[in-house]
């Protein structure tokens, strides 16, 4: 059979991969996303999404991982590959975006390719090479405070360069805005000087879409889910809302919540302003050995029904640093992930049909403990954050998930997430 694979996807992160394969649904593209690199064959999809968690681990296993996804893509038919990292750009300063990107780079046998974060619709935007998140710098935005991957510079040109052992440059938005035609030419122009990553300025989907038609013969993106939006159109794609469809949702609502952004803690500040059930794990407790898993399960049992309810370890940036401090970044973070897990996988054994889960670490966790290997991209709540439909195998039962990224999502995410399913 002749594969219709057209895009080949590989997200260093969960809630990124399906905010990625949100953007191509809704661009019109057929969009399967798998967790890891599944063993058979690629399900037919005009493009595969394959989940990885590989933002915060060693550069170099974060390549090894990439690598082997890149490898089962190009084996099934997929002649362009998309990298998608975060649109805040979440990185640590010995990679992974730079490591992964050179040795996709190696693998395609390619010596060049276009870099963008841009996401305008949730106001993600790249100005002479600076991102901006809202009206901030990224470095004056909640992501200086990541517990994980704090970003402390706005200009990703030197951001890149730090990670890279090729040289950055910039497409301008004077380029950008042209059209198609003016960026292929700068990239022409770049790639005759030797450069091996443009970061690429975009402010609007207009930007977008002219940078989508411009890589449209390059085997290579490296790019936050923005730029989606313009490559179905290289393929004659528009968008169409049949492609969003899911099985009808059954069983309880619940949030688990391990992401300590701003905007998660105000959604969780909003949950319980609305006297809703929600109970919070103590890191500290975890570590001391507390049973706190299944406590939390004992207290979210008798509460389940037609409202949500709330497992959450989100805290301020002093709560989070002075666990840090007490613990370790890597072993708090590992900590908590396993417990949130644990608690994600526990309640859909008793019962829960619709979980939304924030943070895009915990999603991972979460997604790993419940047995999920891939996932149908459904209807979306808020930029960035669709609906998906799943086999969860390790408790034997179909469940629809929402990952949420950290800074994605209205105030009330967690309360209107449930409403497209009732
Ligand atoms: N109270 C806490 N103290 C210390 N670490 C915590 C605490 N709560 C959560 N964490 C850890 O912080 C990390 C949060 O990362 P995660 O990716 O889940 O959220 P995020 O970064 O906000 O989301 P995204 O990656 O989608 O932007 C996880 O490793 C989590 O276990
Ligand atoms: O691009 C984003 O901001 C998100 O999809 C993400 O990757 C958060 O982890």
């Amino acid at each position: 059979m002749t594969s219709t694979l057209k895009l080949g996807c590989i997200a260093d992160d969960f809630t990124g991969a399906t905010d990625l394969a949100n953007n191509l649904v809704r661009a019109g593209m057929r969009v399967v996303q798998t967790i890891g690199v599944p063993e058979g064959a690629a399900p037919d999809a005009d493009a595969v999404v394959v989940a990885l968690k590989s933002r915060t681990i060693p550069a170099a296993e974060a390549a090894a991982q990439s690598l082997a996804a890149q490898r089962w893509l190009q084996a099934q038919g997929a002649r362009q590959f998309y990298f998608k990292v975060c649109s805040t750009f979440d990185s640590t300063p010995q990679g992974n975006i730079g490591p992964v990107a050179e040795a996709l780079l190696d693998a395609l046998g390619c010596s060049f390719c276009c870099v963008t974060p841009a996401f305008p619709e949730n106001a993600r935007t790249v100005y002479k090479g600076h991102l901006f998140v809202g009206d901030v710098l990224l470095s004056d935005s909640g992501m200086r405070n990541h517990p994980l991957t704090p970003m402390t510079d706005a200009n990703l040109v030197r951001v890149m360069q730090a990670q890279a052992r090729g040289k950055v440059a910039l497409i301008d938005h004077r380029v950008v805005r042209g059209g198609a035609a003016p960026i292929h030419a700068r990239i022409r122009q770049l790639q005759d000087e030797g450069v091996r990553f443009a970061i690429v300025d975009a402010l609007d989907n207009e930007d977008l879409m002219h940078l989508g038609r411009a890589i449209a013969d390059m085997p290579l993106v490296v790019a936050g889910s923005g730029v989606a939006i313009g490559l179905p159109q290289n393929h004659g794609l528009t968008p169409s809302a049949g492609a969003a469809a899911l099985p009808p949702a059954e069983g309880m609502t619940a949030v688990v919540s391990g992401s300590c952004s701003v905007a998660t803690n105000q959604q969780v500040a909003d949950f319980i302003a609305r006297g809703l059930p929600a109970l919070a794990l103590d890191p500290l407790q975890i570590a001391g050995g507390r049973d706190v898993v299944n406590e939390a399960l004992a207290w979210a049992t008798p509460r389940l029904g037609a409202q949500p309810v709330l497992v959450y370890s989100s805290a301020p940036p002093e709560s989070v640093q002075a666990v840090q401090q007490r613990l370790g970044v890597g072993e708090a973070g590992a900590m908590v992930e396993k417990a949130l897990a644990a608690v994600a996988r526990g309640l859909v054994e008793r019962g829960v049909g619709r979980l939304v889960v924030a943070g895009g670490e915990t999603s991972g966790a979460a997604v790993q403990a419940l047995g999920v290997r891939q996932m149908r991209i459904g209807p979306q709540i808020d930029p960035g954050v669709p609906w998906c439909e799943a086999q969860a195998e390790a408790c034997g039962r179909s469940v629809h998930l929402a990952l949420k990224s950290g800074n994605f999502g209205a105030t009330d995410f967690f309360t209107k997430a449930f409403a497209p399913l009732a």
